[in-house]
Protein backbone atom coordinates (compact mmCIF):
# COMPACT_ATOMS: atom_id res chain seq x y z
CA UNK A 1 0.00 0.00 0.00
CA UNK A 2 2.45 2.90 -1.39
CA UNK A 3 1.49 6.22 -0.89
CA UNK A 4 1.49 7.57 -4.49
CA UNK A 5 0.19 10.69 -4.07
CA UNK A 6 2.34 13.87 -5.61
CA UNK A 7 4.64 10.93 -6.94
CA UNK A 8 6.14 10.87 -10.10
CA UNK A 9 4.95 7.60 -12.02
CA UNK A 10 6.58 6.64 -15.39
CA UNK A 11 4.76 4.27 -18.12
CA UNK A 12 6.80 3.12 -21.29
CA UNK A 13 4.10 2.23 -23.20
CA UNK A 14 0.67 3.66 -24.71
CA UNK A 15 -1.74 0.79 -25.37
CA UNK A 16 -4.66 -0.60 -23.12
CA UNK A 17 -2.93 -2.66 -20.79
CA UNK A 18 -0.59 1.45 -20.25
CA UNK A 19 -4.01 2.59 -20.17
CA UNK A 20 -5.10 0.23 -17.26
CA UNK A 21 -1.52 0.72 -15.25
CA UNK A 22 -2.64 4.72 -15.62
CA UNK A 23 -6.03 4.84 -14.37
CA UNK A 24 -5.21 3.01 -11.05
CA UNK A 25 -2.26 5.35 -11.03
CA UNK A 26 -4.33 8.37 -11.26
CA UNK A 27 -6.47 7.23 -8.51
CA UNK A 28 -3.86 7.54 -6.51
CA UNK A 29 -3.04 11.12 -7.52
CA UNK A 30 0.23 10.05 -8.81
CA UNK A 31 1.90 12.54 -11.50
CA UNK A 32 1.46 10.35 -14.23
CA UNK A 33 4.51 10.51 -17.22
CA UNK A 34 3.54 8.35 -20.20
CA UNK A 35 6.41 7.96 -22.44
CA UNK A 36 5.07 7.16 -26.30
CA UNK A 37 4.77 7.79 -30.09
CA UNK A 38 1.22 7.11 -29.68
CA UNK A 39 -1.54 6.56 -26.93
CA UNK A 40 -5.51 5.01 -26.91
CA UNK A 41 -8.20 7.61 -27.28
CA UNK A 42 -8.58 7.76 -23.60
CA UNK A 43 -5.33 8.03 -22.57
CA UNK A 44 -5.17 10.72 -25.54
CA UNK A 45 -8.36 12.30 -23.83
CA UNK A 46 -6.87 12.14 -19.78
CA UNK A 47 -3.77 13.76 -21.36
CA UNK A 48 -5.63 16.41 -22.80
CA UNK A 49 -7.34 17.21 -19.13
CA UNK A 50 -4.83 16.32 -17.34
CA UNK A 51 -1.38 17.91 -18.67
CA UNK A 52 0.05 18.82 -21.96
CA UNK A 53 0.45 16.65 -24.82
CA UNK A 54 3.69 17.70 -26.45
CA UNK A 55 6.80 16.39 -27.95
CA UNK A 56 9.85 18.57 -26.87
CA UNK A 57 11.71 18.76 -23.69
CA UNK A 58 9.48 20.79 -21.20
CA UNK A 59 9.11 18.38 -18.82
CA UNK A 60 6.12 21.03 -16.59
CA UNK A 61 3.30 18.94 -16.31
CA UNK A 62 0.17 21.24 -15.71
CA UNK A 63 -1.99 20.67 -12.76
CA UNK A 64 -5.94 21.10 -13.87
CA UNK A 65 -7.23 18.59 -11.32
CA UNK A 66 -6.82 17.26 -7.78
CA UNK A 67 -7.24 13.66 -9.28
CA UNK A 68 -3.63 12.93 -10.37
CA UNK A 69 -1.67 14.65 -13.32
CA UNK A 70 -0.50 13.34 -16.87
CA UNK A 71 2.35 14.37 -18.86
CA UNK A 72 2.68 12.52 -22.23
CA UNK A 73 5.87 11.83 -23.94
CA UNK A 74 5.21 11.96 -27.77
CA UNK A 75 7.91 9.40 -28.39
CA UNK A 76 9.86 6.05 -27.89
CA UNK A 77 11.52 5.31 -24.39
CA UNK A 78 15.17 6.31 -24.42
CA UNK A 79 17.80 5.16 -21.78
CA UNK A 80 17.68 7.62 -18.44
CA UNK A 81 13.68 7.88 -18.73
CA UNK A 82 13.23 5.58 -15.12
CA UNK A 83 15.88 8.31 -13.52
CA UNK A 84 14.11 10.04 -10.28
CA UNK A 85 10.87 8.03 -10.52
CA UNK A 86 9.20 6.48 -7.94
CA UNK A 87 7.72 3.74 -9.76
CA UNK A 88 7.95 2.44 -13.55
CA UNK A 89 6.26 0.36 -15.70
CA UNK A 90 7.10 -1.57 -18.53
CA UNK A 91 4.08 -1.53 -20.38
CA UNK A 92 5.33 -1.28 -24.45
CA UNK A 93 4.48 -4.38 -26.49
CA UNK A 94 8.23 -4.53 -27.43
CA UNK A 95 9.74 -7.28 -25.18
CA UNK A 96 13.15 -6.02 -25.44
CA UNK A 97 12.26 -2.52 -24.50
CA UNK A 98 10.14 -3.43 -21.85
CA UNK A 99 13.23 -5.83 -20.60
CA UNK A 100 15.64 -2.23 -21.28
CA UNK A 101 13.37 -0.28 -18.85
CA UNK A 102 13.14 -3.08 -16.31
CA UNK A 103 17.28 -3.19 -16.34
CA UNK A 104 17.33 0.41 -16.03
CA UNK A 105 14.90 0.97 -13.21
CA UNK A 106 16.44 -2.01 -11.35
CA UNK A 107 19.71 -0.68 -11.59
CA UNK A 108 19.03 2.77 -9.97
CA UNK A 109 16.42 0.94 -7.19
CA UNK A 110 13.10 1.88 -8.62
CA UNK A 111 10.05 -0.59 -8.34
CA UNK A 112 8.93 -1.70 -11.38
CA UNK A 113 6.08 -3.55 -13.03
CA UNK A 114 6.81 -5.63 -16.55
CA UNK A 115 3.10 -6.51 -18.23
CA UNK A 116 4.85 -8.83 -20.90
CA UNK A 117 7.05 -10.94 -18.44
CA UNK A 118 6.28 -10.40 -14.68
CA UNK A 119 9.08 -12.13 -13.96
CA UNK A 120 11.46 -9.00 -14.85
CA UNK A 121 10.09 -7.00 -13.11
CA UNK A 122 9.63 -6.43 -8.72
CA UNK A 123 6.26 -5.74 -8.45
CA UNK A 124 2.83 -6.81 -10.44
CA UNK A 125 -0.04 -5.31 -10.13
CA UNK A 126 -2.86 -6.41 -8.19
CA UNK A 127 -7.01 -6.11 -8.89
CA UNK A 128 -7.55 -2.83 -6.60
CA UNK A 129 -11.19 -2.60 -5.14
CA UNK A 130 -11.32 0.72 -3.49
CA UNK A 131 -14.71 2.14 -1.07
CA UNK A 132 -13.07 5.50 0.16
CA UNK A 133 -10.45 4.98 2.51
CA UNK A 134 -10.82 1.03 2.11
CA UNK A 135 -8.43 -0.19 -0.23
CA UNK A 136 -8.71 -4.62 -0.98
CA UNK A 137 -5.74 -5.42 -3.28
CA UNK A 138 -6.41 -9.13 -4.92
CA UNK A 139 -3.59 -10.37 -6.91
CA UNK A 140 -2.95 -14.42 -7.78
CA UNK A 141 0.80 -13.71 -8.51
CA UNK A 142 0.11 -14.08 -12.05
CA UNK A 143 -1.33 -17.51 -12.02
CA UNK A 144 -4.81 -16.17 -13.47
CA UNK A 145 -5.06 -12.18 -14.01
CA UNK A 146 -8.77 -12.49 -15.37
CA UNK A 147 -9.22 -14.54 -11.81
CA UNK A 148 -7.98 -11.80 -9.76
CA UNK A 149 -10.53 -9.42 -11.62
CA UNK A 150 -13.37 -12.15 -11.03
CA UNK A 151 -12.60 -12.18 -7.23
CA UNK A 152 -12.81 -8.35 -7.54
CA UNK A 153 -16.43 -8.69 -8.71
CA UNK A 154 -17.35 -11.05 -6.00
CA UNK A 155 -16.01 -8.94 -3.15
CA UNK A 156 -17.89 -5.31 -4.81
CA UNK A 157 -20.79 -7.88 -3.77
CA UNK A 158 -19.74 -8.15 -0.29
CA UNK A 159 -18.30 -5.32 0.67
CA UNK A 160 -21.11 -2.48 -0.26
CA UNK A 161 -21.17 1.40 -0.40
CA UNK A 162 -21.94 1.36 3.23
CA UNK A 163 -17.87 0.78 3.76
CA UNK A 164 -16.64 4.02 2.82
CA UNK A 165 -18.83 6.14 5.44
CA UNK A 166 -18.01 3.52 8.23
CA UNK A 167 -14.39 3.99 7.82
CA UNK A 168 -15.07 8.16 7.63
CA UNK A 169 -16.47 7.24 11.06
CA UNK A 170 -13.34 5.22 12.51
CA UNK A 171 -11.45 7.81 10.62
CA UNK A 172 -12.70 10.67 12.27
CA UNK A 173 -13.15 8.47 15.99
CA UNK A 174 -9.91 7.77 15.81
CA UNK A 175 -8.35 11.16 15.44
CA UNK A 176 -10.89 12.66 17.96
CA UNK A 177 -9.25 9.59 20.81
CA UNK A 178 -5.88 10.37 19.59
CA UNK A 179 -6.03 14.17 20.20
CA UNK A 180 -7.99 13.83 23.29
CA UNK A 181 -6.11 10.59 24.91
CA UNK A 182 -2.43 11.16 26.18
CA UNK A 183 -2.46 8.24 28.07
CA UNK A 184 -1.66 4.91 25.90
CA UNK A 185 -3.71 2.45 27.74
CA UNK A 186 -6.87 4.54 27.80
CA UNK A 187 -6.44 5.10 23.80
CA UNK A 188 -6.23 1.83 23.33
CA UNK A 189 -9.12 0.80 25.29
CA UNK A 190 -10.97 2.73 23.46
CA UNK A 191 -9.66 2.61 20.19
CA UNK A 192 -10.36 -1.36 20.85
CA UNK A 193 -14.21 -0.44 21.71
CA UNK A 194 -14.63 1.46 18.77
CA UNK A 195 -14.02 -1.62 16.59
CA UNK A 196 -17.10 -3.84 18.43
CA UNK A 197 -19.48 -1.00 17.96
CA UNK A 198 -22.72 -1.92 15.61
CA UNK A 199 -22.39 1.31 13.39
CA UNK A 200 -21.34 -0.74 10.01
CA UNK A 201 -25.31 -2.16 10.54
CA UNK A 202 -26.66 0.53 11.45
CA UNK A 203 -26.00 2.48 7.88
CA UNK A 204 -26.93 -0.50 6.11
CA UNK A 205 -30.11 -0.13 7.66
CA UNK A 206 -29.92 3.52 7.63
CA UNK A 207 -30.40 3.96 11.23
CA UNK A 208 -26.93 5.59 11.97
CA UNK A 209 -26.97 9.82 12.49
CA UNK A 210 -23.30 11.48 12.79
CA UNK A 211 -21.91 11.51 16.16
CA UNK A 212 -22.08 15.34 17.52
CA UNK A 213 -19.36 16.46 19.42
CA UNK A 214 -21.30 16.08 23.12
CA UNK A 215 -22.07 12.41 22.00
CA UNK A 216 -18.34 11.61 21.27
CA UNK A 217 -17.50 13.11 24.50
CA UNK A 218 -20.10 10.98 26.49
CA UNK A 219 -19.13 7.80 24.82
CA UNK A 220 -15.11 8.80 25.45
CA UNK A 221 -16.23 9.67 29.32
CA UNK A 222 -18.33 6.37 29.43
CA UNK A 223 -15.73 3.98 27.74
CA UNK A 224 -12.46 5.57 29.14
CA UNK A 225 -12.47 2.69 32.15
CA UNK A 226 -12.40 -0.89 31.56
C1 LIG B 1 1.51 -10.74 -13.88
C2 LIG B 1 0.69 -9.50 -14.23
C3 LIG B 1 1.72 -8.38 -14.43
C4 LIG B 1 1.17 -6.98 -14.29
O1 LIG B 1 0.58 -6.51 -15.27
O2 LIG B 1 1.37 -6.40 -13.23
C5 LIG B 1 -0.15 -9.68 -15.45
C6 LIG B 1 0.30 -10.27 -16.60
C7 LIG B 1 -0.45 -10.65 -17.73
N1 LIG B 1 -1.79 -10.44 -17.90
C8 LIG B 1 -2.20 -10.97 -19.07
C9 LIG B 1 -3.51 -10.97 -19.57
C10 LIG B 1 -4.65 -10.36 -18.99
N2 LIG B 1 -4.64 -9.52 -17.89
C11 LIG B 1 -5.90 -9.12 -17.61
C12 LIG B 1 -6.29 -8.24 -16.56
C13 LIG B 1 -5.52 -7.80 -15.49
N3 LIG B 1 -4.21 -8.11 -15.30
C14 LIG B 1 -3.78 -7.65 -14.09
C15 LIG B 1 -2.55 -7.90 -13.53
C16 LIG B 1 -1.51 -8.69 -14.01
N4 LIG B 1 -1.42 -9.16 -15.28
C17 LIG B 1 -0.35 -9.09 -13.16
C18 LIG B 1 -0.73 -10.30 -12.28
C19 LIG B 1 -1.81 -10.01 -11.28
C20 LIG B 1 -2.19 -11.19 -10.48
O3 LIG B 1 -2.45 -12.26 -11.00
O4 LIG B 1 -2.18 -11.04 -9.27
C21 LIG B 1 -4.92 -6.99 -13.35
C22 LIG B 1 -5.29 -7.83 -12.14
C23 LIG B 1 -4.56 -5.58 -12.81
C24 LIG B 1 -4.23 -4.52 -13.86
O5 LIG B 1 -3.63 -4.79 -14.88
O6 LIG B 1 -4.62 -3.40 -13.59
C25 LIG B 1 -6.04 -6.88 -14.43
C26 LIG B 1 -7.46 -7.22 -13.94
C27 LIG B 1 -8.06 -6.02 -13.28
C28 LIG B 1 -9.53 -6.07 -13.08
O7 LIG B 1 -10.29 -6.73 -13.82
O8 LIG B 1 -9.93 -5.38 -12.17
C29 LIG B 1 -6.78 -9.72 -18.57
C30 LIG B 1 -8.30 -9.56 -18.53
C31 LIG B 1 -8.76 -8.34 -19.23
O9 LIG B 1 -8.01 -7.71 -19.96
O10 LIG B 1 -9.96 -8.09 -19.07
C32 LIG B 1 -6.01 -10.48 -19.45
C33 LIG B 1 -6.48 -11.31 -20.65
C34 LIG B 1 -7.01 -12.65 -20.15
C35 LIG B 1 -5.94 -13.55 -19.56
O11 LIG B 1 -4.94 -13.78 -20.23
O12 LIG B 1 -6.15 -14.01 -18.42
C36 LIG B 1 -1.05 -11.54 -19.71
C37 LIG B 1 -1.11 -12.34 -21.00
C38 LIG B 1 -0.58 -11.57 -22.19
C39 LIG B 1 -0.52 -12.45 -23.39
O13 LIG B 1 -1.57 -12.81 -23.92
O14 LIG B 1 0.62 -12.78 -23.78
C40 LIG B 1 0.04 -11.29 -18.89
C41 LIG B 1 1.50 -11.62 -19.10
C42 LIG B 1 1.89 -12.84 -18.34
O15 LIG B 1 1.06 -13.67 -17.97
O16 LIG B 1 3.11 -12.97 -18.14
N1 LIG C 1 -0.09 -7.30 -17.77
C1 LIG C 1 -1.25 -7.35 -18.36
O1 LIG C 1 -2.27 -7.12 -17.72
C2 LIG C 1 -1.30 -7.71 -19.80
C3 LIG C 1 -0.13 -7.72 -20.52
N2 LIG C 1 -0.14 -7.95 -21.84
C4 LIG C 1 1.19 -7.75 -22.47
O2 LIG C 1 1.32 -6.31 -22.55
C5 LIG C 1 1.81 -5.91 -23.83
C6 LIG C 1 1.15 -4.60 -24.24
O3 LIG C 1 -0.21 -4.84 -24.50
P1 LIG C 1 -1.17 -3.74 -25.15
O4 LIG C 1 -1.19 -2.52 -24.31
O5 LIG C 1 -2.44 -4.43 -25.43
O6 LIG C 1 -0.39 -3.45 -26.51
P2 LIG C 1 -0.64 -2.31 -27.60
O7 LIG C 1 -0.05 -2.82 -28.86
O8 LIG C 1 -2.05 -1.86 -27.54
O9 LIG C 1 0.23 -1.08 -27.06
C7 LIG C 1 1.62 -1.08 -27.04
C8 LIG C 1 2.08 0.34 -26.78
O10 LIG C 1 3.51 0.35 -26.60
C9 LIG C 1 4.02 1.44 -27.37
N3 LIG C 1 5.43 1.21 -27.66
C10 LIG C 1 5.98 0.32 -28.50
N4 LIG C 1 7.33 0.47 -28.52
C11 LIG C 1 7.63 1.47 -27.66
C12 LIG C 1 8.86 2.09 -27.26
N5 LIG C 1 10.03 1.71 -27.74
N6 LIG C 1 8.79 3.08 -26.34
C13 LIG C 1 7.59 3.49 -25.84
N7 LIG C 1 6.41 2.94 -26.20
C14 LIG C 1 6.44 1.94 -27.10
C15 LIG C 1 3.15 1.48 -28.59
O11 LIG C 1 3.27 2.71 -29.25
C16 LIG C 1 1.79 1.27 -27.97
O12 LIG C 1 1.29 2.49 -27.46
C17 LIG C 1 1.46 -7.08 -24.74
O13 LIG C 1 2.45 -7.18 -25.72
C18 LIG C 1 1.43 -8.28 -23.84
O14 LIG C 1 2.75 -8.86 -23.81
C19 LIG C 1 -1.29 -8.18 -22.53
C20 LIG C 1 -2.49 -8.25 -21.86
C21 LIG C 1 -2.59 -8.00 -20.45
Amino acid sequence: MLDCEGQRCVVIGGGIVAERKVLGLLETSAEVTVISPDLTPRLSELAEKLGTGYSGENDEPIELTKQGRLTWLTRCYVPGDARGAFLVYAASNDRAVNEAVAHEARSLGIPVNVVSHAEAGSFITPGVLRRGRLTVAISTSGAGPSAAGQIKSLLEEVLGAEYELYLEFLHKMRTEIKLREAASEVRGRLLSKLGTLDVLNEIRQGTFTEWTPEFIDGWIAANRER
